[in-house]
């Protein structure tokens, strides 16, 4: 069955959404142009306020590596998603550091970038629109061919999420503007989404 991840949490309520509809992974943003960011002090509190089952992931976009692997180091998430343009390098770097999964995400425009993510020896790969919660969908008629295993990400919202699981069965659709109103995470946009991902 596809996972779910939830992205970009911020408020102690959100975490009351989460304990009730079980996603998989809940998603903290560390990108301080984000209007999601928090600092780690923050993902601390909220961490430990959600179900011990839902894995959370901590969302970096260019940092340092010794940032993203001390947060690891913490326990304040259990795996790390890279959503700038870090390379092999950087993730050869982490390795060193950490040995917390990590997500690497990439930007979809055409067939080429689908074969660099392909190639890619992070341990999951995440297929989005561009920079990140940009509520945006990339063209998914390049995911047919795709062999290995894939986060979904990019303007999924309750509108179109079933169709997305039916037609690729992602290994996870990640939501973060899609269930969200006026900026705000929405408790029945969360609902809906989770109900029709596991009816799928
Ligand atoms: O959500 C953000 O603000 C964000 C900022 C910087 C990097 C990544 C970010 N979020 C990631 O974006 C995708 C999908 O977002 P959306 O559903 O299209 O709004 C998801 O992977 C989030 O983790």
């Amino acid at each position: 069955m596809t996972k779910v991840k939830i992205c970009g949490l911020t408020r102690e309520c959100e975490t009351e959404y989460m304990n009730r509809w079980h996603p998989d992974f809940c998603g903290f943003i560390f990108a301080g142009n984000s209007r999601r960011y928090v600092s780690r002090e923050r993902a601390a509190v909220l961490k430990a306020l959600l179900s011990p089952e839902i894995r959370t992931v901590g969302v970096f976009v260019n940092a340092r590596p010794e940032a993203a692997a001390a947060c690891a180091g913490e326990g304040i998430i259990d795996l790390i998603q890279l959503h700038g343009q870090e390379d092999e390098g950087y993730l050869k770097a982490l390795r060193e550091l950490t040995d917390c999964p990590v997500i690497q995400a990439f930007s979809v425009k055409e067939a080429e970038d689908i074969r660099r993510a392909e190639e890619s020896s992070a341990d999951y790969i995440l297929l989005d629109h561009g920079a990140g919660g940009t509520g945006k969908c990339f063209n998914w008629k390049l995911l047919s061919g795709l062999k290995r295993p894939y986060f979904l990400a990019g303007g999924l919202t309750p509108a179109n999420v079933e169709r997305a699981v039916r037609l690729y069965r992602p290994y996870a659709v990640d939501i973060s503007s899609g269930v969200e109103t006026d900026g705000v995470k929405d408790p029945i946009k969360i609902e809906t989404c989770i109900r029709r991902i596991k009816d799928v």
